[in-house]
């Protein structure tokens, strides 16, 4: 990362050391923002992007121990791990140094510094910083998939580790939450990026259309057959098959499917010739596991060909921090697109989106956004410019269908560490399981 792209915070009770740092580095980096108070600090980190935070050791004056710099230091860790902290301190001391050092700051400066030293130190940590601000998983098609809660972090690794593979993949997760978009980054990532990625949303299909539309047809194979046409499967050949909505189809449906899926051929209407597939299939469905186990809607045979890997992707309101950061990534864009000024935000405005239950998920977040920055008058949204939708919030909140015991308690180890900042024995103090017990589940999760 460079350092004009640079996003810094200041934060030192003494103004002349805040002023200083402003005038120092305003002409060289992207932002600088200045505060007094560490109380602001969890604000302030919520309403901008930061990349790195410089940060007194001692506030009140009295106490020098340096103590508080280190408290602030592991909240702001506990914030976001991948935010670098400079600790600036007037009081040399190599043990407190080294201490903060242990504690993950990137580096330490003793006051009064050196322009050139502090400036240096700053390019160094850049140096190491990916341009990338937001984790977030790549695709060719330049939509990026924006997380930092562990269960993304999680949905994230999974994906990087099946997407290299053939292995059939069914997506799970509630209408919105970005099924569509995960599907297209395993394609992305995959051997067969360089080949069609064909979606069908077969929910949608008529049991005529199914057939017709799936296996393709032959001209004459039945009225209005005026010509051959080639079916999805073939469209899709070298390449991978995106079936939407698979929970929607019915039995006789799903008895097709299954028959070209075990003899991997797929006959077209009207012909009487297989054609070979070679395809890579992924679906996708707003059905609970469980749901989809009720044989009297959904046949087992289908499931477990059709579900080598399952990818469960979470509600956006059981993501904690993904809610800002994918607040900053959709304004940031919307802004860009309806040529406005980059936008602040009033920490009412982020009080309130956090508040909010989102039960149309990362889609309903993106569409408010983007009518907030349509209809903002300046350019501070404030909670007045954050509008939910009547028919979002008409809809109870969908009860979260993760019903699976191994993945919830995978899911709430996964969020005690993050809240731990990585401590096991805190982690398995507030679990309420012995460390053993909690590196055991450790492994067998593959975490
Ligand atoms: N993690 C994310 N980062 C950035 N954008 C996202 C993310 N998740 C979803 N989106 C955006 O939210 C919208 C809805 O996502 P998507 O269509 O993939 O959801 P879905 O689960 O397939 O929905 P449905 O079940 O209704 O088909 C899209 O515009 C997508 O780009």
């Amino acid at each position: 990362m460079l350092l004009k792209d640079a996003n810094i915070l200041v934060i030192d009770d003494d103004e002349d050391v805040l002023t200083a740092l402003r005038l120092l580095l305003k002409s060289m980096v992207k932002s600088v923002q200045v505060n007094k108070n560490p109380n602001t600090i969890q604000s302030l980190l919520e309403q901008h992007q930061i990349d790195i935070v410089i940060l007194d050791m001692n506030f009140n004056g009295v106490v020098h121990t340096g103590n508080e710099g280190i408290y602030w230091l592991n909240k702001i860790k506990s914030f976001n791990s991948k935010i670098d902290v400079i600790l600036i301190t007037a009081y040399g001391d190599i043990d407190l140094a080294i201490k903060s050092l242990k504690n993950g700051a990137s580096d330490f400066i003793v006051k009064p510094w050196k322009n050139e030293k502090l400036v240096d130190s700053i390019k160094q940590i850049l140096l190491q910083k990916k341009t990338v601000k937001a984790p977030r998983l790549e695709s060719l098609s330049g939509e990026k998939i924006v997380g930092d809660s562990a269960v993304m972090q999680d949905v994230f690794l999974k994906i990087s580790k099946v997407a290299p593979t053939e292995a059939n993949i069914l997506i799970l997760g509630e209408n919105g939450t970005g099924k569509d978009l995960i599907a297209r980054a395993i394609h992305d990532n995959s051997n067969r990026k360089n080949k069609p990625f064909v979606k069908v949303d077969v929910g949608a299909l008529t049991s005529t259309l199914f057939e017709s539309e799936l296996f393709g047809y032959k001209k004459g194979a039945f009225t209005g057959a005026n010509e051959n046409r080639m079916g999805r499967f073939e469209a899709a050949s070298g390449g991978t098959l995106f079936l939407d909505e698979i929970g929607n189809i019915t039995l006789g449906q799903q008895v097709r499917l299954l028959s070209v899926l075990q003899n991997r051929t797929v006959t077209p209407l009207g012909s009487n010739d297989a054609i070979d597939l070679d395809i890579r299939l992924i679906c996708a469905t707003n059905l609970s596991i469980n749901d989809l186990a009720d044989e009297s809607k959904f046949r087992k045979d289908l499931i477990y060909r059709i579900n080598t890997v399952d990818i469960i992707v979470p509600p956006l309101r059981d993501r904690g921090s993904d809610i800002t950061l994918l607040c900053h990534h959709f304004i940031s864009n919307y802004a860009e697109k309806y040529f406005k000024e980059p936008f602040k935000l009033d920490p009412e405005f982020i009080k309130k989106l956090k508040d909010h239950t989102f039960p149309g998920n990362v889609r309903e977040l993106q569409y408010t956004l983007e009518r907030s920055v349509i209809m903002a008058e300046g350019n501070t949204l404030k909670a007045n410019d954050l509008v939910f939708s009547a028919i979002e919030s008409a809809q109870k909140p969908q009860t979260s269908k993760i019903v699976n015991l191994e993945i919830l308690e995978k899911t709430a180890i996964l969020n005690v560490i993050e809240k731990n900042n990585g401590n096991i024995s805190k982690s398995a103090k507030e679990l309420g399981i012995t460390r053993t017990a909690l590196y055991r589940r450790l492994n067998k999760y593959d975490l």
